[in-house]
């Protein structure tokens, strides 16, 4: 009998091509995801070189993080975007990878598009030189974030130098409560692990609460364990992921589906597997989350009170946690739902796709959006914009105040024209929260789209239980 191993270890052993004495390994990467920020120096160094692409029908190119999501046919603003994307076009075009526009409809945030084009797929290696490449964890690949250097690596080679992470499972149980999401999983996990509790680790999520989440509500939950610091997050792949890919343009078809099927089946860890630390989650006592501080850790309840600094014995903990509230312009015991915003942003990686936007149309729905407030929701991708115009939900957001978008990654960071003014107020469905993220001096709390249209429409932080 074999030695029981993990998913991540299945995964791992199957790619190992090369493993060293000091336990650097080479492995093999499947698909190779390419956006416009961290890839001009990756092909500029094959250039350079005088070398190719080595696999490029496993390279997929798309523009998302500088592209306005106004109507693109108008001139963009901004030159060093311009300069960006032309670049990505350029370099797509001499090195022959397939490159999805800012006017093709299958555009959209690069860690959308992946799956939803079928190119993520249960049990292979997904790189892409950023760090939410987590997100297509859910579906039972191994895949992470990796750096400009190793883009031009894994371009030239369609290899990976690495070395091996160790095992963590998070087991979630319980029933979720009706208005608490995949996001409220994941932040809850972030407020108990904290932004380094993952270093070094794999993640496989588990539990019933898991099994229980749509394929979005994983891909939201794998999405943030680079905020809990750990490389990867992984979800064995079920008949939800099987379904969600099954047609997809990039999934195998006919015989291949079958025998990649069987392949698939076999991708769980095995009951005596040996996880190097576990953590348990019960989802049933869970709330609707807000974070109040420049931390994806810093959770709390959509119930509860802006926490006290002085409460925190550790020194240094206790002045960064003193030096966020400044920054937030939050006092220690004010109510969350006392809080009011300025701005909401439904989108991203994270939380813009059509389950997310179906969620906030729900609770918009025949509602206003406070006078003071700006709110916008921009679709993860064409498709998901499509599928959502489809179902009318972009009426519905656009009769209660919304403005509806162009899909990319828009406000979930500064690099494009959707930016938050300084000391504005944004309840946003993205990831990260960290001083000037959403734009100089800007303000996040992170939520789940449920709440973030809540917030839009009621001006403050609403408990969403309780939305009539
Ligand atoms: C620009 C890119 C390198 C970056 C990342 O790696 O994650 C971005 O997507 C982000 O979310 O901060
Ligand atoms: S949507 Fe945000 S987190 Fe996702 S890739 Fe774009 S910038 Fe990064």
């Amino acid at each position: 009998m074999s030695k029981p191993t993990t998913l991540y270890d299945k995964i791992w052993n199957d790619h190992l091509v090369h493993e060293a004495e000091d336990g650097t390994c080479l492995l093999y990467i499947d698909r190779h995801l390419v956006h416009e920020v961290t890839s001009p120096q990756a092909f500029e160094g094959l250039r350079a070189t005088g070398r190719k692409v080595r696999a490029p029908e496993k390279t997929l190119a798309v523009v998302d993080h500088n592209v306005p999501t106004t109507d693109r046919t108008k001139p963009n603003p901004d030159p060093e975007s311009i300069e960006q994307i032309k670049a990505l076009a350029d370099n797509a075009r001499e090195f022959g990878i397939e490159y999805y526009d800012e006017f093709d409809k299958r555009q959209g945030v690069v860690h959308v598009i992946g799956p939803e084009q079928g190119f993520t797929l249960p049990g292979t290696t997904i790189v892409c030189g950023d760090s939410h490449t987590s997100t297509h964890g859910a579906f039972g690949a191994l895949a992470h974030g990796i750096g400009t250097s190793e883009v031009e690596h894994v371009l030239a080679t369609q290899t990976l130098i690495q070395k091996k992470a160790k095992n963590m499972r998070v087991t979630v149980d319980g029933k979720m409560p009706e208005g608490v999401t995949g996001k409220d999983i994941i932040l809850a996990i972030i407020g108990e692990i904290g932004t380094a509790g993952g270093t070094g680790y794999v993640l496989e999520y588990a539990g019933d609460a898991i099994s229980a989440l749509s394929m979005e509500g994983r891909m939201t939950v794998c999405n943030m364990s680079i905020e809990g610091g750990a490389r990867a997050g992984l979800v064995a792949p079920d008949q939800k992921a099987y379904d969600f890919l099954r047609g997809r343009p990039k999934a195998p078809k006919g015989a291949d589906w079958d025998a990649a099927m069987r392949y698939w089946e076999k991708l769980r860890s095995d009951d005596s597997a040996h996880f190097d630390h576990e953590l348990r989650l019960d989802a049933a006592k869970l709330p609707p989350i807000v974070t109040w501080g420049t931390s994806p850790e810093d959770v709390i309840s959509v119930t509860g009170i802006v926490p006290d600094p002085d409460q925190i014995a550790d020194e240094a903990k206790r002045l960064s946690k003193h030096r966020a509230l400044k920054y937030m312009g939050l006092t220690a015991g004010t109510k969350i739902t006392d809080i009011k915003l300025d701005r909401i942003f439904i989108g991203s990686c994270t939380n813009g796709r059509i389950e997310d936007l179906r969620a906030a149309a729900k609770i918009a729905e025949g509602k206003t959006v406070s006078a003071h407030v700006n709110a916008m929701v921009v679709p993860g991708s064409g498709l998901v914009k499509e599928q959502a115009e489809a179902e009318g939900l972009d009426k519905i957001f656009i009769k209660a105040g919304f403005e509806w978008r162009e899909p990319g990654c828009s406000m979930c960071l500064a690099m494009n024209p959707d930016k938050l003014a300084p000391e504005e107020r944004c309840a946003s469905t993205s990831n990260r929260n960290f001083e000037g993220r959403q734009g100089f001096k800007g303000r996040t709390h992170l939520v789940s789209p449920a709440m973030a249209a809540a917030a839009a429409i009621a001006g403050h932080f609403v408990d969403v239980r309780e939305w009539r």
